[in-house]
């Protein structure tokens, strides 16, 4: 089975609202609630694909029981969170449909104290023992350390499982010194690590500190990949409008798929890259527009790059 890693779980409020304007009063025309964090989304994506996936993380208070309960009912995902006293946080995605463009606000999501993530260190070591790939993904909740990903990422390369994380900030720094199997930044997110605002350059820069492969998600301009085996560049056919929020963590699900499947470089990536472009097309995060990744999965453009650093 896939595990995925979602230490800051969150229940999603996607709002959609006709003009969104600061300082003003605005009635929301229609709300959503999702499970979400990254990692829930990615297993959403994943358990939709066929695959069997696990989840965990943490989940307290009563959001966190509106998250499980709605996990509940999802045909081959198995909830394996572990319960804290802190309440799961909320996002909240409000997207103007007037211009479609969406604000996202974040809480920072419940204290963990110290004898919780001894009991997910616990958790996690047991579970990777059945799993064949882990996602860590996400921000990390308040009172877990920050080199938290660096420490899960050195337990999954010791169970020989094969790791991929997303993360940002001083998080992703530690962790990708931890070595993984496979990085996903954003280009804010490489920016940010590396100093570089030029995509190839800043993706070379993130593999040399220390992951085995890095793809890079850029928005319309696709997926750019840096791994041992070459360099690729995948490109939807077109610039596709929606809401972005998921359409990473449908690009994990792609890949995560495509590795247990042993599928080559140039396939896992045109996955990715149409999972992440029909995401976009669908309206909450973790969910993706099933025929949209079916017309545009055979219309990815994969092209290699020069591998010369
Ligand atoms: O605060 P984090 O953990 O970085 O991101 C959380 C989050 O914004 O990311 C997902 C989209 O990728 C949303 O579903 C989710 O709630």
């Amino acid at each position: 089975m896939i595990l995925t890693v979602t230490l800051n779980t969150a229940l999603d409020i996607t709002y959609r609202v006709p003009s969104l304007r600061p300082h003003a009063s605005h009635r929301v025309t229609e709300v959503t609630e999702r499970p979400g964090g990254k990692g829930l989304n990615v297993a959403r994506v994943v358990a939709a694909l066929g695959h069997p996936v696990t989840v965990t993380g943490f989940a307290g208070g009563g959001t966190g029981r509106a998250l499980q309960n709605a996990l509940t009912g999802i045909p081959r995902i198995t909830d394996a969170l572990v319960p804290v006293a802190g309440a799961t946080r909320r996002t909240v995605a409000v997207v103007d449909t007037a211009t479609g463009d969406t604000t996202q606000l974040n809480e920072p999501g419940p204290v963990i104290a110290p004898a919780e993530w001894s009991a997910f260190l616990e958790a996690y070591e047991h579970l990777l023992q059945s799993s064949s790939a882990v996602a860590l993904c996400g921000s990390l909740p308040p009172g877990v350390p920050v080199g938290a990903y660096a420490h899960l990422v050195r337990a999954a390369r010791a169970a020989s499982v094969p790791v991929l994380l997303d993360t940002s900030g001083e998080p992703l720094r530690r962790g990708i010194a931890a070595r993984p199997d496979f990085v996903k930044p954003n280009a804010d997110e490489l920016a940010e690590l590396t100093g570089s605002h030029e995509p190839l350059q800043a993706t070379r820069d993130a593999r040399r500190r220390g992951a085995r492969a890095v793809v890079a998600s850029l928005g319309a301009q696709g997926l750019l990949a840096v791994a041992p085996e070459g360099h690729w560049q995948a490109t939807p056919p077109s610039r596709v409008a929606g809401n972005p929020t998921g359409a990473g963590d449908s690009a994990v699900a792609g890949l995560l798929s495509g590795l247990v499947e042993h599928l080559p470089w140039p396939d896992r990536l045109a996955r990715a890259a149409a999972l992440s472009a029909a995401t976009v097309r669908a309206p909450v995060a973790g969910e993706f527009d099933r025929a949209a990744y079916e017309e545009l999965l055979p219309r990815v453009a994969v092209t290699e790059r020069a591998t010369a650093a």
